[in-house]
This record gives structure tokens, sequence and C-alpha cells, in this order.
């Protein structure tokens, strides 16, 4: 009953340090749920009232998480502690045989973590432990979960030999920066490197091949004549199967994909079916729909190989990305290209002709800081815009606020990353007048940086004409501008803005959106090399650079004026950047004044120094960019 429930949880707030500041709405006045509607912060709630999570994140939570009072909670499916300073052996949440999900990243948990816990969890879906101290071997067990298709475990001290999981469909795999040794397992040999990096002793594919023991060159001639006849074998048999599959199902029937809001959607109960990302990018796109026209993909740039909807739907596709938004797929098509396919959910504001005219427009857009659109799909319940994948990017965002020191960014790349962007979103407010915020979108999680070069990559922008307005009020950056929250106001400022909290963050490292620009002028000058700059930046800097970077300290605050009208407007910031001096590290000054026209992204030079730094996704950063994704089943 729902006084049992908030019992619960009355008990569960108490045995934490720290709640009764910090959880103030949970009291016995009201109840936990009004049906859906949560009326007590961080509690979530089914159609029917249920208590199915918790998500307690970023909030400075300590204590003892009361395992035994979340017992009684029938409806319980999954919780996340993420970001707060919770220490200690990880709680017991075996006893918790229902959850689907559990986030404890970004805590302070320590020590080894006891096998039985997960043999008694056959739901897990996802487990998110990153960025502890948990040591020991990775237990086992894990590995045995049937349905589990989300692991992160990075950033903590897990050695030896990792467990054997069974092949599946990962939204989400990451043991990287641990101390594990030997072979990888041979299911995982398909995943993204960087998903194992910062393991000094770990090899096999992806990683470089495990020292042999000498075997024999014939030996060796035979073994590989064998692998590639059974891989050729395999790839055969998959084309034709996929092949029967697609005649057979996907034009004629609707229900042969999964379709929005089911399978790989947010679920909120206990009837949301595992992710199945083997077909998962059109769901109507695929039925009901005959004629040509319904299948069509239509090209913004006249440049790519073209293809239409049966192509897509027969590439093989793997998740980046779940959010709020919608998801974001690589799909490689048999064909070659390799595409990272947006379908939007929130996309429904304006009608076709609206949208095909904005893709036009989007799709006329040339600059080396955005990410090109390539192509789009069009129909009443379905919108896919389709861009280029970029081969072992990462974002701004993972090389900011990732724990490990190794990815740390130095102040030439940062500077260039910083010219990038600015003259990107300079470039979109010429290019996009119309557009009260051209980019609307601008945050360090969409800035994708070119693998070894770093070049800076805008995503999401100029979609704000396109999404639904109650839903880009709520997720779009632009949305959450002071102009925005204090009057309601969008202006052309408000890209200056966003611009600004990134520059700070890029100088800072700091995570904190809102009140990242009043702390950073409360610091005092003389305290900015000790307080306010990222340590990792200061570090590794060029002797005479702490200049220029308060240079850029001071374009970042006057791009966070709260008052618009003091605010440096986006002609002014860009020039200022422009002007920035990169001093190299031998300590003589660069002046490497671009523009938006003749920034040069082809310097190998220009990026030299940055080249060395190892290309690593883990951490902090990602799992940020997971919150969105992954609190759902
Ligand atoms: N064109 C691309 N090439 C390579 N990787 C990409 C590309 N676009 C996105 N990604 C990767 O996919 C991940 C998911 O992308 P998505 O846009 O869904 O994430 P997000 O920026 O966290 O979401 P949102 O913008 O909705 O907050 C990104 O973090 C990025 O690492």
């Amino acid at each position: 009953s729902s006084d049992s429930d908030s019992d619960s949880l009355l008990s569960f707030k108490d045995s934490l340090q720290n709640s009764s500041s910090l959880l103030p709405s949970w009291s016995s006045s009201t109840a936990p749920c009004s049906a859906h509607k949560a009326n007590w912060e961080g509690v979530l709630c089914s159609q029917q009232g249920e208590i199915w999570g918790l998500k307690l994140e970023n909030m400075g939570l300590k204590g003892v998480i009361d395992v035994d009072s979340l017992k009684n909670l029938p409806d319980l499916r999954s919780l996340s502690f993420m970001n707060n300073d919770f220490d200690g052996p990880i709680p017991d949440i075996g006893q918790l045989g229902a959850l689907k999900s559990i986030y404890l990243s970004n805590n302070r948990f320590i020590g080894e973590i006891d096998t039985s816990i997960f043999s008694r969890m056959q739901s897990l879906k996802k487990v998110d432990l990153a960025n502890n101290q948990f040591m020991g071997v990775i237990p086992q067990t894990l590995a045995l979960l049937p349905k589990l298709i989300l692991l992160r475990l990075e950033g903590n001290q897990f050695q030896g030999q990792m467990p054997h999981f069974s092949n599946r469909t990962w939204v989400s795999f990451n043991v990287s920066n641990n101390q594990l040794d030997g072979q990888i397992p041979p299911g995982l040999g398909n995943l993204d490197p960087t998903s194992f990096y910062g393991n000094e002793d770990l090899c096999g594919l992806p990683l470089k091949p495990c020292p042999s023991s000498k075997p024999s060159i014939p030996s060796i001639v035979v073994v590989v004549a064998v692998v590639v006849i059974a891989l050729s074998a395999i790839v055969v048999v998959i084309i034709i199967l996929s092949r029967r599959k697609q005649t057979s199902t996907s034009v004629e029937d609707p229900r042969a994909l999964p379709k929005e809001g089911t399978s790989h959607d947010c679920c909120e109960d206990d009837q949301c079916e595992v992710y199945q990302c083997s077909s998962p990018i059109a769901s109507s796109a695929s039925g009901k729909k005959k004629g040509a026209d319904k299948l069509k993909v239509t090209f913004v740039r006249d440049d790519r190989v073209k293809f239409d909807m049966p192509d897509l739907l027969r590439a093989s596709a793997e998740m980046l990305g779940s959010g709020r938004f919608g998801s974001c797929y690589k799909a490689a098509l048999l064909s070659g290209p390799v595409m990272v396919v947006k379908r939007f959910k929130q996309m429904n504001n304006v009608g076709r002709e609206e949208f095909q005219q904005h893709m036009r427009r989007l799709g006329r857009l040339r600059h080396p800081s955005l990410l090109p659109l390539v192509a789009y799909y069009y129909n009443k319940e379905e919108k896919l815009l389709l861009f280029d994948y970029i081969q072992n990017a990462t974002t701004l965002a993972f090389h900011l606020h990732g724990t490990s020191a190794d990815h740390r960014l130095d102040w030439r790349t940062r500077l260039r990353i910083v010219k990038g962007v600015a003259t990107g979103v300079s470039y979109l407010q010429n290019e996009l007048p119309s557009l009260i915020a051209s980019h609307g979108h601008l945050k360090s999680s969409n800035v994708l940086l070119k693998a070894e070069t770093y070049e800076p990559l805008l995503c999401d922008y100029g979609l704000i004409p396109l999404m639904n307005q109650e839903d880009a009020q709520q997720l779009m950056v632009a949305y959450k501008s002071p102009e925005y929250l204090q009057h309601g106001r969008i202006t052309k400022k408000t890209d200056v803005w966003s611009l600004g909290i990134l520059i700070l963050q890029i100088l800072t490292a700091k995570e904190e959106v809102e009140d990242l620009a009043s702390w950073v002028s409360s610091v005092s000058p003389d305290q900015y090399q000790d307080e306010l700059f990222d340590r990792e930046l200061v570090s590794g800097a060029a002797r005479g650079s702490e200049d220029e970077m308060v240079k850029l300290l001071k374009i970042g605050m006057g791009c966070c004026h709260v008052d618009v009208e003091k605010r440096l407007d986006m002609r002014e910031a860009v020039e200022k950047i422009e002007e920035l001096k990169e001093i190299s590290t031998y300590g003589y000054h660069e002046t490497t004044t671009r523009t938006s026209t003749t920034h040069d992204i082809n310097d190998e030079d220009f990026y030299s120094s940055c080249a060395s730094e190892m290309d690593m996704r883990s951490s902090r950063a990602m799992s940020d960019e997971f919150i969105n994704i992954s609190f759902k089943s």
C-alpha cells in the first residue's frame, strides 16, 4: 500500500546521513506517488502509482543505503545513486532480486564484490559501477546474467582475467581503466577498443594480439585459412538470412520491427522488453507504406553514395545512445557507407513541406566544424536524420570530465577546439539568420572530437524549429539560458551564453552549468592558477600560456553575462577568441588567426602536440552522457 511504501522510503531516508536537507519533499504529509506523478523528489512512479525506481543522483548523498527498507517496495525495478558520496562496500543489492538496473557510478565504494550478489539478480539488464574503487576480480556471476546489456565497470581497480560473457548485443560495455590482464574473451572482440583501454596487460581483439607461444609458420597458415573460411561462411549465411528476412517481413509487416515506445524506448514498468538492436532503425518506415516515395531517403548532399530505406533497414545497426530526444545508431550499410542515424521522437512541430525545406537549409551548410547532415527520412510517424559516422570520435565532455588524467587535452588543443566551435557557431548564425538560436543545443557532449586530431565537430545544431515546443523547452540547452529561465526569452545571444559556459568548462573542467559563471566571477584573479583553472591544463602548459588562458577566461565571462545587453555578441566573441595566441611547447607565439573560411582542418602540425594523447573513452563523461540514455528499464 502507499502507506507502507512511504514508511519504507522514510526509513530508507533515515539511514542516509544528510538527507533531511537534501530530500525535503520526502515527508509523510504526501504520498510518494499520485498515479505516475511523483510527489517526492527522485521517486519514479508507474501509471498505477507504484514506485518502480529511485533516481537520486548528483546530491552529495552519503551514509548507508538501507537495502532492507527498499526490499519492502515490491515494484522496485531501477535504482540510481550515481554521482554521490557513498563509500564502503557495495550494498547487498542481491536482496533486491527483481531489479533491472542499478547505477552506482561515481561514488567512493570500495572493496571486492561478493560473487553471490549477482546470482540472485537474474532480471538485471543494466549494471553501472563505474568510477569507484572496486577491486578483485570481476564477478563471474555478472557474465551469467542472461539479460545484461549494459555493463560499466570503468575507472575501478578490478584485476585478473575477464569472465566469459556470452554473445549479446551490448547497449554499452566498458571496462577501461582497471588492472585487468589476459585475453579479452572472444565474444567481446567486436566492441570498441576504447572500452578496454587503460588495462596494461589486456590483449586480444579488439586490442593488440596476445603474445603467442611462437607456433610454427605452417600451423599459423592452417589456422588463418580455417578462420577465414569459417568467417566467410558465416558472413554468407548472415547475408542470405538477413535478405530473406527482409523480403519476407520488413516492408509488409510493421510488427517485424520494434515500435517506438516499446522495446528500446523508455519503459516505466515491468512490461518492457530487452533492447533489440538488430534492426531497430525505423519502425513505421518499414511497414504500411508501400509507395516508393514512402521508402525514400532524401539526400541533402550530392557527394555521397545514395541508398534507400530498405538498404538502411538491412544495415547492421549498433546503438550509440538513447535519450529523451530519441535514439542514435551507427548503421553500416551493405553497400559500404557507415552512417549515424538519429531517430527523433519529438520532431513534430512542422509539417512535411517545412521539414523538407529546413533539411535543405541544413544540407547547404558547409563548415569544417559542423558534422554534416547527409540525408533524412520523413514520414508522419518517423523522422530520421542521417550523418556521417566519424570513426573513433570522442566527445569534448568525455575529455573534460573523465576521471582518468590520461585523456586530458593540452592548452593548444583546447584553444583550437574553442576556435573551431566559435567559428562554427558564428557560421551558423550567419547562414541561418532566421533562427534565433541557430545552434540551440551547444554543450560539451554535442561537440564530437575527431580521433587523434581532436578537431571539433558540432552536432545537433539547428533543430529547435523542428522540435515539439514543449519538449524543446525541457530538453534544449537554449531554453536553460538565464534569459529564458528569467524572462522566457530566447535571443541571438543565447548561443553566446552556451559558448561562454563551454569555454568556462574547457578552462576549469567543471561539469556544473548553472552556477559555473557566478562561481568563476567569485574567484579572485590571484587564485586563478591554483583554484580555477583545470590542474591538468596548468601543469602541462608552456610558459607564457597563462596570460592567454586568462584572456580566454575573460572572453568566457563576457559571453556569460546574465544581462543580455551587456553580454558579448557572437561576432565580438569570435574576434576576441581568434586573437588568442597559441604558445607552442617551446614557448614562442604562433599567430594562427583563423576565420571560419580559412580554418585549416588538415594541418598536421596544427594538431601535432596533441596527437600523442590517448583517445580514451571512459568514466564520468561517458556516464554523464549515459544518464539520459540508460535510466530506463
Ligand atoms: N556522427 C557520429 N560519429 C561517431 N559517433 C557519434 C556520432 N554522433 C554521435 N556519436 C556518438 O554517439 C553518442 C550518442 O549520441 P547522442 O547524440 O545520442 O548523445 P548525446 O549528445 O549524449 O545526446 P543528447 O544530445 O540527446 O543529449 C555520442 O556521445 C557520441 O559518442
